[in-house]
């Protein structure tokens, strides 16, 4: 079993690197069908998404697709604040745009749903969720996520972008929290 020491945690891998390339590839695939024709903007929610939108827009085809990055921040260690403090924010104009927000995870739903309420007024044409990983087990928000990459259970992962305490993103593989 292939495992990593972070700090003071052990982890195992969960999921290898070449599935989650498989995984990203297929979004990709999906969202070059979808959006073919609306010029998209994506936007990047920093930091954990970092990976993934380079993943994924490596493979985007459509004309006239964008990119664009804000930073928001809720997990500390390894649970939830509950609050999203805004980071970074972004200048591009929105308004009549195709947006879509890139995240790495959506596990309580909280961040994502902070940022689909902050991005609300900006006039959007219309504002999708594409997510590399989704934890259904954990959500506590209602929130419609447009794109997920894969279904995974409600334990604290690192690696692909997620760290633990500031290390570890730079991982390619996944890996759970050995208790
Ligand atoms: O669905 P939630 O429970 O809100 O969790 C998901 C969020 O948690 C992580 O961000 P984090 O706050 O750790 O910041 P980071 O991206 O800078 O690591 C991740 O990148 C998501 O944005
Ligand atoms: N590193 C990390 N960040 C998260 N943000 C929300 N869920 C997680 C998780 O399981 N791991």
């Amino acid at each position: 079993m292939k495992t990593v020491k972070l700090l003071d945690r052990e982890f195992r891998v969960s999921i290898p690197a070449e599935k989650l390339d498989q995984v990203i590839a297929q979004m990709a695939e999906k969202m070059n069908k979808d959006l073919e024709g609306k010029e998209p903007l994506f936007i990047c929610i920093l930091n954990g998404s970092f990976m993934f939108a380079s993943d994924l827009m490596k493979q985007i085809t459509v004309e006239n697709a964008q990119i664009t990055f804000m930073r928001l921040s809720s997990y500390d260690g390894m649970g939830t604040t509950g609050k999203v403090k805004k980071l970074m924010g972004f200048t591009e104009d929105l308004k009549d745009r195709t947006v879509v927000l890139l995240e790495d995870i959506v596990d309580t739903g909280i961040t994502i749903s902070n940022t689909l309420e902050q991005i609300q007024d900006y006039n959007a044409k219309e504002i999708m969720v594409a997510t590399m990983l989704f934890k259904p087990k954990a959500l506590i928000r209602d929130v419609k996520i447009n794109y997920v990459g894969m279904e995974i259970p409600n334990d604290f992962i690192v690696g692909r972008g997620l760290d633990y305490d500031g290390v570890g993103r730079n991982l390619p593989d996944i890996y759970t929290v050995i208790d």
